[in-house]
């Protein structure tokens, strides 16, 4: 029996023109696997709804066209149903098509999308919202609300952003109880980690796996602004773990005291936060095709 499968194409993201994907994708796409159909999102959030659609319309497959934003709002509206999601890497920086080995050309992604390879992976929880790559807070959290009012998008305007705000930027006064022990730390940032890195190959938590049940909290503490590139480059090296300012803790769930108003990003996209943070994974919850 053939498959359906749905495309959501974000237009926007990773600031490239994806006019011509579906002719693309029907030219490489198994049809004797498939029937497809392709959409594209006109507004933030409306990949949400199209896929939420598509789950009720018995569709197999939703396949996200975009980055970790769109990823996100896919996996939000198809984790624990049947609907399986694919994903087509086309965003800045792609951390969870990365972190599943998902090939970065969009003509090997949909080739892939013919294995029908399927494996289950975790999803993070953050208050209301879920995240399957990465959440966050302190300057990364900054850095998605600047990333946010920039026209372009791609890595080129995302790391000019963080060199300028460095410069500026304060770290925090956290209180954390991570499976109920309770620590103090000051942070420049603190990453939840489901993948390994937050794309582009930057990788926070190299040892975070999508399917053990477990998030990796990443503690950057404050560091000399001499040290900011040599910071970055340890992640490309995957080596941020043997850095004095940065400790790594496993746990399953995390609880922010006392932060009120606070910016946070899930899967790269800054949210406001008004009242205290939990954070929790729940184990194997989405299906993906790899
Ligand atoms: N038609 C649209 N116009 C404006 N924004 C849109 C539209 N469709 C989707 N969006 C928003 O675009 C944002 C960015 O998408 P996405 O995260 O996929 O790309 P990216 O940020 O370039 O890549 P990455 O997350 O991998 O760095 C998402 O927040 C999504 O809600």
């Amino acid at each position: 029996m053939k498959k359906n499968i749905l495309f959501i194409i974000n237009p926007i993201s990773g600031g490239k023109n994806k006019r011509d994907f579906p002719l693309m994708a029907k030219a490489h796409l198994d049809m004797r696997k498939y029937n497809s159909e392709f959409i594209y999102t006109n507004y933030p959030r409306h990949a949400y709804d199209l896929a939420q659609k598509a789950v009720k319309e018995n569709i197999d497959v939703v396949v996200a066209v975009g980055g970790d934003g769109t990823i996100n709002e896919v996996g939000s509206a198809i984790m624990g149903t049947d609907t399986k999601m694919g994903i087509v890497p086309c965003g800045s920086g792609n951390g969870l098509a990365r972190a599943l080995g998902i090939p970065l050309s969009w003509k090997k992604a949909v080739m892939r999308l013919n294995e029908f390879r399927s494996r289950r992976i975790d999803t993070g929880i953050l208050n209301e919202f879920r995240f399957f790559n990465m959440a966050g807070l302190g300057f990364d959290a900054h850095i998605s609300n600047e990333f946010a009012a920039l026209k372009g998008r791609g890595l080129t305007g995302y790391v000019k952003k963080a060199f300028s705000e460095v410069l500026n930027y304060k770290p925090g006064q956290y209180t954390l109880e991570i499976d109920g022990k309770t620590l103090e730390r000051e942070a420049f940032m603190i990453s939840f980690a489901n993948s390994s890195q937050y794309g582009n190959d930057a990788h926070i938590a190299p040892k975070a796996l999508l399917d053990d049940g477990i998030l990796d909290i990443c503690i950057i503490k404050p560091f000399p602004l001499y040290l900011f590139i040599s910071m970055g480059l340890r992640m490309f090296a995957k080596t941020s773990e043997q850095s004095k300012y940065v400790e790594i803790i496993k746990g399953e769930s995390v609880r922010i005291e006392s932060v009120t108003n606070s910016l946070v990003h899930i899967d790269g996209e800054a949210k406001m936060i008004e009242k205290e943070i939990c954070i929790s994974i729940d184990p194997l919850s989405l299906c993906v095709l790899y």
